[in-house]
Parts: C-alpha cells; structure tokens; sequence
C-alpha cells in the first residue's frame, strides 16, 4: 500500500483526539462515581435501598432522546448507560444487571453505616492532581472543538459575549467597535472570530479582522474569568494585540475594566471556576509532560 504522508499525519491527529476523548471518558466516570457515591449517602439517610427502576427507565429515555439527535445508535447508548448503572450497583453493593461486569469480584462493600460522608463539591481543589494530569491540552481536543458547526459556535460567542459585556453594550462603551472588526484568536484550539458592533450588540462576521487579540484556550478563559487580569497577560504576553494598535489598545483597556459584578452571577462562578480548573489541568499537565501544553 501506499504511504501517503499527509494522510499518516492526519491519522495520527485523529488517533490522538479519539486517545483525548477516552480520558474524557474515563474522567467522566469518575466524576460520576463520586456523584454516586452522595446518592448512595443520600439514599441511606432517607431509608432508600437498592435499585431505582423509574430513576433507571427515565435515563434511558432521556440518552435514547439524546444519542438519536446526535446519530449514536440506540443499542449502543443502551448499552453504555446500563454500564453505569452496572458500575454504581457495583460500588454500592447492590445487585446490577451484570452488563459485562465482573461485580462479584469488584464490588465494594457499603452498608449503610460506612458510607462516609462527602462534601458535596467538583471544585478544581477537590480533584486529584493525577486526575487533572489526564486532562487533554487544549491542542488535542481542537479537531473536536472545531467540527462544531461555524454557526453554533458565533451564536454561543454572540450570547455569551452578550452577558458578559450587557453594561459596557448598553452604556456606549463599546461605541468604537461600530462598524470596526476586532478578532479574537485561539491559538491552541486554532479558532478565530471577528466581531463587530451592529444593532446594539456584538455580532460574529466572516470579514477579516483590522485588529486581533491573540491568546490560548486557557490564558482567555483566565481572563474572562477573572483569574488574571489583562495587563498583567499582555505583559507576560500570554495574550498578543496584533493589527491596528489604536483599535486594539482600546480593546485592551476596555478589557481591563470590564465590569465584572455585572455579569450574571451564575455565569461569574462557571467562568472563575473554569478557569480555576483550566490553570490546575496546565499546571498538573507541564509537570508531568515538561512544559509542552
Ligand atoms: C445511583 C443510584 O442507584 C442506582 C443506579 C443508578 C445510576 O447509576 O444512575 C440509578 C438508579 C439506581 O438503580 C440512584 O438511585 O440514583
């Protein structure tokens, strides 16, 4: 057969995103062990045992919902969530279905008296350094960051943008950006969009930009939630201004004091622990790969 080189590399990147979303997987099951662990607690405390056949009926309906709008065939999302079910079974020492589990030899053992309590928190502090490390970088989940369609990406940007900045867009502060093109690049997930002021709010367009702020996945996400602040990223120059430097230096110092108690509270702690999360999973990841993220 023929070596085609282009081809090789190409499958060697899809090779490693499909490695990325295994430990996605696996970070998921985890994360969903430790849920499992508060319902076990949960259910003791309120004199419930056993199996929930209504809790297990509704989530196969809702994944059956789920998968056919997004093309996973039934049979295997069956089969997926009755492992789950399996491996929750497991660790509360309840009899599953045994969907290709070894739950004889696994099972922990809980009665109700030694399950210990837990706090009730997926906080980045609350999850393991070796957990973190097994974060893909940013790089590596980029293809699949990137076959979201162009549309859906520029209406969550235009939304979220919109929540963000809502006083700066009512207050006139955002008045330059009128008929201006201001880009914002992602470097390691390999996206760009350029935005505008049309109507009262920030809109995404296809024209190219006069001015860009450039930056990766996580310095941005430090900076939409308030983990650091502007002057200091561009000092680092973890965020670069490229093109036209007025209209990027007022983007710039409009970044620099963007209203945070603003925004909406919900959104505030998404990002700030987001961003939490996101510096952990680099700093647990460049010490265990030498930098490289
Ligand atoms: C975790 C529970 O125990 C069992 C396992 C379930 C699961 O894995 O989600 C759901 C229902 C129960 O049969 C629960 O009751 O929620």
């Amino acid at each position: 057969m023929l070596s085609l080189p282009r081809e090789r590399w190409l499958l060697d990147r899809a090779r490693g995103a499909i490695d990325g979303v295994d430990d996605g997987l696996i970070l998921l099951l985890a994360a969903r062990r430790r849920l499992v662990h508060i319902v076990a607690w949960l259910k003791a405390r309120t004199g419930m045992t056993g199996r929930d056949p209504h809790r297990e009926k509704y989530m196969h309906a809702r994944a059956q919902t789920l998968a056919s709008r997004v093309g996973v065939p039934d049979a295997t999302v069956r089969t997926l969530v009755n492992l789950a079910i399996d491996d929750a079974c497991m660790q509360q020492g309840i009899a599953g279905d045994v969907h290709g589990l070894d739950v004889g030899q696994g099972r922990v053992g809980m009665s109700r008296s030694m399950i210990p309590p837990m706090p009730i928190s997926l906080a980045p502090s609350t999850l393991a350094p070796h957990l973190l490390r097994w974060m893909p970088p940013p790089r590596r989940v980029a293809p699949l960051v990137r076959a979201i369609p162009g549309r859906w990406q520029h209406a969550l940007l235009e939304k979220a943008i919109s929540r963000v900045l809502a006083l700066p867009l009512r207050d006139g502060s955002l008045d330059f950006m009128k008929g201006r093109r201001l880009g914002i690049e992602v470097s390691d997930l390999g996206l760009r969009w350029v935005l505008t002021w049309a109507d009262g709010a920030l809109r995404v367009i296809t024209d190219e930009p006069e001015a860009s702020v450039r930056g990766s996945a996580t310095d941005l996400l430090l900076l939409a939630g308030r983990r650091e602040d502007a002057d200091t990223l561009f000092f680092q120059r973890a965020l670069v201004l490229t093109g036209d430097t007025e209209l990027g230096l007022t983007a710039r110092n409009l970044l620099e004091r963007l209203p945070w108690e603003d925004v909406p509270l919900g959104l505030r702690i998404a990002l700030h622990r987001g961003a939490g999360f996101a510096r952990m999973a680099r700093e647990a990841h460049r010490e265990r790969f030498d930098g490289s993220y």
